[in-house]
């Protein structure tokens, strides 16, 4: 019998540590191609965002795509920084996201991924999401990926790590971005793609 190819998939991102988790989460089942773009992003949900940017990345390849958008979203803060946590991130860092948060006692926060899939320019994007709760700590463990030091996870059950402190292997098991790939995956399951 002949097994499967594995599915060619395009990924737009400029973000390189996005790509490693992207590529050890799907694993060989995939045969991942980067694409080295960073995209403008416009201002809206993180719906909005997500579908206007993997239709411009779509457009640019002219091909078929997939794009990721994540937020980390502040529940006292109704849900910012949300998208825009890239330059909060920026210019706050970690010492000053904390400090937002100061004023409240509510320390919730939560982590969003959005995983866009276009078929080729004329095709309206399609998403999925996938979440993971936690609360947001003074920094705790490696600084080498944006603000994963200050983001503690509700998971796994009765977890005290930060995402950072934790091995990537238990991160990639809750994580926002392991959800969301998981629903990408079965779509593409489904449609034989
Ligand atoms: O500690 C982190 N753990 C994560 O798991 C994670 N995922 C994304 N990020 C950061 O959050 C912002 C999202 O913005 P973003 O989605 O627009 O990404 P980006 O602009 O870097 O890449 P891309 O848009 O080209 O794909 C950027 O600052 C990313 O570095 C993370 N930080
Ligand atoms: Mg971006």
């Amino acid at each position: 019998m002949a097994t499967k190819k594995p599915t060619k998939l395009v990924f737009v991102t400029g973000n390189s540590n996005k790509l490693k988790e992207v590529q050890t989460i799907l694993g060989s089942t995939v045969n991942l191609i980067n694409h080295k773009l960073d995209l403008a992003e416009i201002q809206g949900t993180t719906q909005e965002i997500s579908v206007e940017k993997c239709r411009k990345a779509s457009i640019a390849l002219n091909g078929p795509v997939i794009t990721e958008d994540t937020c980390l979203c502040f529940n006292a803060l109704k849900g910012l920084p949300g998208p825009y946590i890239k330059w909060f991130l920026d210019k706050l860092e970690h010492d000053g996201l904390n400090k937002l948060l100061v004023g409240f006692e509510d320390k919730s926060a939560y982590a969003l991924c959005t995983f866009a899939y276009s078929s080729g320019p004329d095709s309206e994007p399609i998403l999925f999401e996938g979440r993971t709760d936690g609360k947001i700590v003074p920094a705790r463990g490696p600084k080498d990926f944006g603000w994963d030091p200050i983001f503690q996870p509700d998971e796994p059950v009765g977890n005290d790590q930060t995402y950072a402190e934790m091995l990537k292997s238990t991160k990639n098991s809750i994580s926002h971005r392991y959800k969301a790939l998981k629903k990408l995956k079965e779509f593409l399951t489904s449609q034989n793609i």
